[in-house]
C-alpha cells in the first residue's frame, strides 16, 4: 500500500477505510478532521451506519478542557469517551453541516469554550500507537504520517443486517466506492518506521569469559520492557552480525536441554568475541507468551503435544513475537543495515518490514540431544526454521 495515495484521495473527498483484521475484526471510514464537509458526513451515516467519531489525542483533550465520560469497563484499554460536543453556534447540533462543523472546528482550536455539551458527535481521546492499536490511535497516526493535524473523524461500518464483523461486506462496500482499504497492522508498520519510540540510556563495560563486551540499556516506550543489548566493536561504515535473541530463562540460565536456545546463545557470544557484533536479548520469553504460560507447555509437551500445539491448546498464538522493538533498538543505535543470525524466517520477514535492510542472514546452530530432538523437528516443519534435524 502506498500510503501517499490516500492523502490524494483525501484532497479529492474520499475517506479510507481502516480495518482492524486482530482485536475488534471491523472496518472504521476516516477521514481528517481539518477537511471534513457535510457530503463526507453524509456518507458516513448512510453508508457506514455506526457511531460518528471524532478524535484527537488525549492530552490535549484534556488540556482544552475535556470531560472525560467514566468508564465501568474493565478492559484496560476500552473505547476512551469523552462527553460528546457541538459546535456552539449550531442550532440543534445533529445536521451533516453541524456535525461537520463540529469536527472541523475542534481541530482548529480544541478548546472546550468553543463548544456546547453533551452534544451529537462523540469524541474520543487517543492513547498513542505505541500503547494501543485501535481505530482511535491509527486514525490519528495516520493523519499525522500524511501531514495533518492530530485529529480524524471515523465511522464504524455496519452491514445491512446490523453486523459490524462482516469483512466481506466492507472489503465490497469499499469496491463499490472505490476507496482504498488500509490495515492497522500497516500503519503501525509505517509509524515503527517514521517515530523513534526506544532510545539509549546507559552504556557500561561488560567483562565475561568470553571476553569484554559493552551492555547497553534502552529506555523503550514501545512495550516498555527492559529489552538490552550486549556488543563488542563498533559500526561506523561496517555492515554489523546482530542477533535477535529471545529470553529463554530455562535453556539460557538453567542450562535446560529441552531447546537449543543456551547453546545457540554461547555460540553467538563467542562469534561477536571473535568477529565483533550485537545482540540483542529481547525479553519475550516463551515466545512471549511468560515463563508461567511456556511451563503450562511444557506439562503438555510432557504429554506429547508438540510445541506449536501446546501454546494455541491454552488459548495463546504459537508465536506471538513481534520484533518492531528489535528494529527500533537496532536504529537507536543507528544501525539499519545488518547481517543476521537466525534460523527463523519469521526474524527476517518482520524485520525488514519495520525498515531493518538485512544484507545476509547466517543460519546459528546449537546443540541437538535426545531431549530437544522433537522440539527442533518441530521448529523446522512446523515454524519453517531452517535447521538440519
Ligand atoms: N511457548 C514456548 N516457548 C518456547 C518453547 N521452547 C522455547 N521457547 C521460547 O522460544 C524462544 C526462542 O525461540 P526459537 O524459535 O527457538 O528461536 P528463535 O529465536 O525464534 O530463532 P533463532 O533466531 O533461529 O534462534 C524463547 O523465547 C524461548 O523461551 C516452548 O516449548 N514453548
Ligand atoms: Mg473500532
Ligand atoms: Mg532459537
Ligand atoms: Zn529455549
Amino acid at each position: 500500500m502506498d500510503i501517499e495515495n490516500i492523502k490524494k484521495d483525501f484532497e479529492l473527498g474520499k475517506p479510507v477505510i481502516i480495518l482492524d483484521t486482530k482485536r475488534e475484526i471491523e472496518g472504521d471510514m476516516v477521514f481528517p478532521s481539518e477537511l471534513m464537509d457535510e457530503k463526507i458526513i453524509n456518507l458516513f451515516i448512510q453508508k457506514g451506519r455506526g457511531l460518528l467519531c471524532t478524535a484527537a489525542d488525549e492530552n490535549i483533550l484534556l488540556d482544552g478542557g475535556f470531560i472525560k465520560l467514566p468508564s465501568n469497563n474493565k478492559e484496560k484499554f476500552s473505547t476512551n469517551f469523552f462527553i460528546p460536543i457541538d459546535y456552539k453556534l449550531s442550532n440543534t447540533g445533529i445536521s451533516s453541516i453541524e456535525r461537520a462543523n463540529t469536527v472541523s472546528v475542534l481541530s482548529e482550536n480544541p478548546n472546550i469554550g468553543l463548544f456546547a455539551y453533551p452534544g451529537h458527535v462523540s469524541l474520543i481521546g487517543g492513547r498513542g500507537l505505541n500503547n494501543r492499536k485501535g481505530h482511535t490511535e491509527a486514525s490519528i497516526e495516520l493523519m499525522s504520517i500524511l501531514g495533518y493535524k492530530r485529529f480524524s473523524s471515523f465511522v464504524e461500518i455496519i452491514d445491512d443486517n446490523g453486523e459490524s464483523h462482516n469483512l466481506k461486506y466492507i472489503e465490497n462496500l469499499a469496491k463499490e466506492l472505490q476507496i482504498r482499504v488500509i490495515t492497522i497492522d500497516e500503519i503501525y508498520e509505517e509509524y515503527i518506521k517514521r517515530v523513534q519510540n526506544i532510545f539509549m540510556v546507559s552504556k557500561a563495560k561488560l567483562p565475561t569469559k568470553y571476553g569484554e563486551f559493552e551492555i547497553i540499556a534502552f529506555k523503550n516506550n514501545l512495550d516498555k520492557k527492559e529489552h538490552f543489548v550486549i556488543k563488542k566493536g563498533d559500526f561506523y561504515n561496517k555492515i554489523p552480525y546482530v542477533r535477535v535473541h529471545s529470553e529463554c530463562v530455562t535453556g539460557d540460565v538453567m542450562s535446560s536441554l529441552k531447546c537449543d536456545c543456551g547453546s545457540q546463545l554461547n555460540n553467538y557470544l563467542k562469534f561477536i568475541s571473535e568477529n565483533d557484533g550485537i545482540l540483542i536479548y529481547m525479553r519475550q520469553e516463551g515466545r512471549d507468551i511468560g515463563i508461567t504460560n511456556k511451563i503450562k507447555t511444557y506439562a503438555l509437551q510432557d504429554k506429547g503435544v508438540d510445541t506449536y500445539d501446546a501454546n494455541e491448546v491454552i488459548g495463546l498464538p504459537a508465536d506471538n513475537r513481534d520484533y518492531s522493538n528489535a528494529a527500533q533498538i537496532l536504529k537507536a543505535m543507528e544501525v539499519n543495515k545488518i547481517k543476521l543470525l537466525t534460523n527463523n524466517p519469521d526474524k527476517i520477514k518482520q524485520l525488514s518490514k519495520y525498515g531493518i535492510d538485512i544484507e545476509e542472514s547466517i543460519n546459528l546452530y546449537g546443540e541437538i540431544n535426545e531431549y530437544n530432538e522433537f522440539y527442533l523437528k518441530t521448529k523446522k516443519i512446523r515454524f519453517n526454521h531452517n535447521l538440519n534435524v
